[in-house]
């Protein structure tokens, strides 16, 4: 399957037993502009008044060195933590001051560094939790075996079935997550995090720890997503590779401070980025020979599409 129905916005889930058959809208995404956001922790200011735009259905990596503060960007995008200063919005919402569960009701999911699946239960089971936020009669409904429960149980399980498909995971759903390879349950967690209808994904290190298969397979299916689905996707990463090939727009945070901002070929030659990661292991050294190479291969400014002229595309 290359193309997937569009997500609809949240308020046009409808799920109800007498409800027609929603004629899908295009997905109304919204840009996420981030304005000053300042986060201190004690005397460590761990986001110094941070500002980037997510435009509407753009893939923008969020990258620097350790500590620099993107997973603290993301706790405050997902309202776990409380921002000391400034604004996030997303469309007429102010992101800030809400709980968690009203940032995901916007349409806001988030995956994590770490594998956050239940292990014991079916990867269906897993993709099922993660249409809960759209349940109008709820599971208790579906679990007493009440008509309006089943009907919109099997209808969750299809839209479930279908994401799987998009993703690539169908042939696992009725196995154990915890029975999966690394590289598989990484791509459930999106498929998890794509169940709840998002309007912008938050990935935090989609790739990491997994093997060069499995990342190609993760940023292939990241491509599907962008093109398929129209959503917008905030992606923390330190394969800058790719970063290189996925984003239409990077980021970078140093010390809590934004350093730079523009498209990845801008960003692999920015000296001061480089400069950032220069002494540090990793992402830092991949930085530098990433841009080495772009500047060897490709003398001219890379057309910004999925890595066409780019190292190791
Ligand atoms: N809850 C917290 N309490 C105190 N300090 C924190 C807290 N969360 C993060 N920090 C500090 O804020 C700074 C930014 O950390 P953060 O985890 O956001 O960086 P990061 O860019 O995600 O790093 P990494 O790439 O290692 O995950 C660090 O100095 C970290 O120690």
């Amino acid at each position: 399957m290359d193309r997937m129905t569009p997500v609809p916005p949240p308020a046009a889930e409808v799920t109800g037993d007498d409800a027609p058959e929603p004629v899908v809208p295009e997905p109304v995404v919204p840009e996420l502009v981030v304005d000053g956001l300042t986060v201190r922790f004690a005397g460590l200011t761990a986001l110094d008044e941070v500002g980037f735009t997510v435009a509407p259905g753009s893939l923008h990596a969020l990258i620097g060195p350790n500590g620099a503060g993107k997973s603290t960007c993301f706790n405050v995008l997902s309202g776990v933590y409380r921002a000391t200063a400034g604004s996030v919005r997303f469309g007429d919402a102010e992101l800030t001051s809400l709980a968690p569960h009203r940032i995901a009701a916007l349409g806001v999911a988030r995956t994590f560094q770490n594998i956050a699946l239940s292990g014991r239960l079916s990867t269906a089971a897993n993709l099922m939790l993660g249409r809960h936020r759209l349940t109008r009669t709820g599971f208790l409904s579906a679990g007493l075996r009440l008509p309006a429960g089943r009907r919109e149980e099997r209808r969750h399980r299809a839209r479930v079935r279908e994401i799987a498909e998009f993703v690539g995971v169908d042939e696992h759903l009725d196995t154990p997550a915890g029975a999966l390879p690394y590289g598989v349950q990484k791509r459930v967690e999106l498929a998890r995090a794509l169940c709840l209808e998002p309007r912008i994904l938050l990935l935090d290190e989609p790739v990491a720890g997994m093997n060069g298969a499995e990342r190609r397979a993760m940023a292939a299916t990241l491509r599907r997503v962008r093109a398929g689905l129209g959503l917008s996707i905030l992606l923390v990463e330190h394969d800058m590779d790719m970063v290189a090939r996925l984003a239409d727009e990077v980021t970078v945070l140093d010390f809590g401070k934004r350093i730079a901002s523009g498209p990845p070929a801008a960003i692999q030659r920015d000296p001061e980025v480089i400069r950032a990661y220069l002494g540090t292991s990793g992402a830092a050294q991949a930085v530098a020979r990433t841009a080495e190479r772009t500047a060897a291969q490709a003398p001219a400014d890379p057309p910004r599409g999925e890595g066409e002229g780019r190292p190791g595309s």
